[in-house]
């Protein structure tokens, strides 16, 4: 006969932990939509709007909401001031948080550009009904995502673009916002020990060139280009400050004595990482001459408190949505390895993201 684990009965007072922890678990997908719902009412703009605070009856009237839905929108801003959203300034009166300052419309806070289009992205249909394929998707034998499996298409490629136009320029948005999001924290905490001294620096997979434009704002000396693909760079007006190739960094990374790897890499599996490194290597002189490799992308640390959880949930999110993933400190040492560089350093870490240095 099978050996029976030995069950430990709980405490009444565990039993009742758990069932409440049972409920958050099963329903955390209410604060997501509940955050979709204040987003797409556009709330955090409102109470801007309203001088940085709002009671419920204000909201309600520059929404332009029916007024019998005021106790609703109470349960929802309860939940959302709860999960930190929002916060309570007075009895039925909301304020801004840090994170509601990064979703008023067309307000770039020290810059990160508004985070609505993330949010929208995060949270729409696609990627609702692809995580709820996980289950399906665990039992075939497939190499792609829960996403491709179920829409037939790859975020953020051609396959997207033209399936459905709309979405795809949403996602784009998001992705756009998400990583121009925080360099000037970047700039500011490490700028120096990174990008002092340098004479040149590609920015592989730069896009529309925003953090390079930074980088030559706060280093004049350094020349730097832009790699990217032929359909992202054929539509960037040249702007004599950066220098824009079109090309693909599978095959050719074009060099400079650093090149700057941001937020691109968790976009890829390991296989895929090591070769685009090992591009990397290729287009930066020794170490002795200042060759290096700067990645910078997420660090999951378990020591890293509430932050971890965040980190993991982005990593579910990466398997749910690409075939990328987050890495801890020895995920990302074994591809630095295997991509044939010597060491590396890790220069800081900044909320979930790790700011590495890779020498040749
Ligand atoms: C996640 S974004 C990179 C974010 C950017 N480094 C930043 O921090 O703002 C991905 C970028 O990689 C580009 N890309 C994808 N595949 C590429 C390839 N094979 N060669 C060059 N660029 C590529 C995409 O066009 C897109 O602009």
């Amino acid at each position: 006969m099978a050996a029976q684990a030995q069950l430990t009965v709980p405490t009444d007072a565990e039993l009742l932990q758990a069932q409440a922890d049972l409920w958050r678990h099963s329903l955390y997908y209410m604060t997501s939509m509940a955050f979709q719902c204040a987003v797409k009412l556009g709330i955090p703009t409102t109470i801007h709007g309203l001088g940085g605070a709002a009671s419920l009856p204000q909201l309600v009237t520059a929404l332009s909401l029916p007024p019998a839905k005021l106790p609703y929108l109470r349960r929802i801003m309860r939940l959302l001031a709860t999960s930190g959203v929002f916060a309570t300034a007075d009895v039925d009166v909301y304020r801004l948080t840090p994170i509601s300052f990064l979703l008023l419309d067309g307000v770039d806070i020290d810059g990160h550009p508004s985070q609505t289009s993330v949010v929208l992205a995060a949270t729409s249909r696609h990627c609702v009904e692809a995580a709820l394929g996980l289950t399906d998707w665990f039992k075939k034998d497939v190499a792609g995502s829960p996403f491709e499996d179920l829409h037939g298409v790859t975020l953020f490629d051609g396959s997207m673009a033209e399936a459905d136009p709309e979405i795809d320029a949403v996602f784009n948005e998001g992705l756009a916002a998400h990583d121009n999001s925080g360099f000037l924290a970047v700039l500011r905490e490490c700028g120096d020990t990174l990008f002092q001294g340098l004479d040149s620096l590609t920015d592989c997979c730069g896009g529309d060139g925003t953090t390079a434009r930074s980088i030559v704002e706060a280093f004049p000396q350094i020349k730097c280009t832009v790699l990217d693909l032929p359909r992202v760079i054929d539509n960037i007006p040249t702007d004599g400050v950066v220098n824009y190739v079109a090309g693909d960094m599978f095959k050719l990374v074009p060099p400079a004595q650093a090149v700057l790897v941001k937020l691109v890499l968790h976009h890829w599996s390991d296989e895929d990482c090591v070769k685009i490194l090992a591009q990397c290597k290729k287009a930066i002189p020794s170490r002795e001459e200042g060759g290096k490799v700067i990645v910078i992308d997420i660090l999951v640390d378990p020591s890293s408190g509430p932050m971890h959880e965040a980190e993991l949930l982005v990593d579910v999110a990466m398997m749910v949505f690409t075939n990328g993933r987050q890495r801890d400190e020895s995920d990302w040492g074994e591809i630095f390895t295997k991509a044939g560089f010597t060491g590396y350093n890790i220069v800081k870490k900044l909320g979930a993201r790790g700011v590495f240095e890779v020498y040749p």
